[in-house]
Order: C-alpha cells, then structure tokens, then sequence
C-alpha cells in the first residue's frame, strides 16, 4: 500500500518538529526561536498498521510570497498535493495562528488543525473550544501537546479519517468583497482552463489578482508550455485582493 503522505506547516515555533521527531522517531533540529526548520525533512511513522510519510515543512506565517520558506511550503501543499496537511497552531496565540489555517483551507479541504501547547495554554487560563472551530473550519480539530505527548492518538486518529476519505471536510469558505470576487469569476474559468482540475483554481486566481509573480512562475515551470492567464489583461478592472 502507497503510505499517506502528512505535510506540517504551521507557524514558526509551533512545535511541529517536535511533534514530527515523536512520531518519525527523527531528530530534526528543535529550538526555542523562530524559523528552526529550513529544509524540508520527511520521516515515517504507522498507524494502526498503515505507513504515513510526514513532511516537517518550514515554519512560515502566510502561504504568499514573501520569503523562500513561504514559496517551499505553498509549493508543496499547491504541487504535492499530500493526503493530509496538518495544520500545527499555537494554542497561546491561536487568533495570529489561525490565519494561516484558513490560508490552508483556501488550498486544499484535507487538512487537520492541531492545537499544540495545550499545557502553555492551561497555565495561562486559556480554555479552547474545540468543536466550535471544527464545526467552523469545517476539517477536524485537535488539542495536543508534543513535547508532554498528550493527545497524539485523537490527532493521529483524525488524520487517518482526512486521509483514508473517511472525514468529509467542509472547508470554510472565504467570500471577499464584491470587486474581488468579481475579479475571481473573471479569472477563474482561465486558470481552470490552464491548470485543470487537480489544484486549487480559485485560490490560484486570488494570487494572481495580488500579483503574486513567484506562484506564476512556479506555475509556468509546472504547466512548461501552457500560458498562465495575465491578471491585468483578464480583468478589466484592475484590482487588489489582500487579505
Ligand atoms: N510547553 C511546550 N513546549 C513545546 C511543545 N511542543 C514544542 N514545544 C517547544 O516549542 C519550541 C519550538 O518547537 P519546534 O518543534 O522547534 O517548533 P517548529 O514549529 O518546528 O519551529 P520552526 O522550525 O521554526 O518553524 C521548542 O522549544 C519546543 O520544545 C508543547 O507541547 N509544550
Ligand atoms: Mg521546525
């Protein structure tokens, strides 16, 4: 059997690769500040008898452009397509943390959240309501903490659901304002044209509305002959998504 693949993204210094290093048995480097993890590590670890490859991606704060840890971490999840991305999160700055879940969840519905530092959390009093961010998000949610290890098999349970297809996620999904929303319509039969079926035209759309000049380009090495629509010829009007 083709093992699950598990990409770990998540802000820097969430503790995925201290979560990655207890379930691969690997010893990647872990560290107290930010931006530890620069080259992508992969391991293996089983579950219920089944193999899983996890990749420890980067820590990066957005999937945009804005450093090479950004463009290797949107490019794995984008081109990849792994059965699971799990989203690592700080349970202490969970409002910060979220923002690159619902990033994830633009990309792709097979994604887990997991809610690390659960004990940091509870030492400060915070109380973290699970099942309302999971029926929100629309993907599971798990608390746990990777260096205390509590709560690896509810986590390791969910991403089995996410990857075998068990779990039917509802992502989220992100309406921006009318004139953004205008400009993905007008893009969007494009990039589907362009990139077909298999990777997330509406978020692609979104991008090149922003000008996001390094996913064009790692999209032109990907489809080599095929033309990536020009936002400024597409729309009329030009506008700006942000976020
Ligand atoms: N208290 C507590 N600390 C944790 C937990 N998990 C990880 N840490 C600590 O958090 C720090 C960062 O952990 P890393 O695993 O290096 O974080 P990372 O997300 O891989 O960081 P980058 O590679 O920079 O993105 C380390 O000092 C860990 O020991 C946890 O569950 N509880
Ligand atoms: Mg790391």
């Amino acid at each position: 059997m083709t093992p699950y693949t598990v990409a770990f993204a998540g802000n820097p210094n969430t503790g995925k690769s201290t979560l990655f290093n207890l379930l691969t048995g690997m010893r990647q480097h872990t560290g107290n500040w930010a931006g530890k993890t620069v080259i992508t590590a992969e391991g293996e670890f089983t579950h219920n008898n089944r193999l899983y490859r996890a990749i420890d991606l980067p820590g990066t704060y957005s999937l945009y452009s804005n450093s090479a840890d950004e463009e290797a971490a949107r490019d794995y999840i984008i081109f990849e397509q792994p059965d699971v991305t799990l989203v690592v999160l700080d349970a202490t700055s969970l409002e910060r943390n979220l923002n690159l879940a619902l990033q994830v969840l633009e990309i792709t519905g097979r994604a887990v959240v997991c809610i690390n530092l659960i004990d940091e959390a509870h030492k400060l009093g915070i109380e973290i309501n699970l099942e309302a961010i999971s029926a929100r998000l629309g993907v599971p949610v798990v608390a746990i903490s990777a260096r205390n290890k509590i709560g690896i098999e509810a986590l390791l349970d969910q991403i089995e659901r996410v990857a075998s297809g068990t779990y039917t996620a509802e992502p989220l999904h992100i309406a921006y304002n009318e004139e953004i929303e205008r400009g993905i319509a007008q893009l969007l039969p494009m990039v589907e044209q362009t990139v077909g079926r298999s990777y997330p035209a509406r978020w692609i759309a979104l991008r090149l509305l922003d000008g996001d000049e390094s996913l064009m380009a790692s999209l032109q090495n990907r489809m080599n002959s095929q033309t990536i629509p020009d936002p400024k010829e597409a729309v009329r009007h030009g506008v700006t998504a942000c976020h």
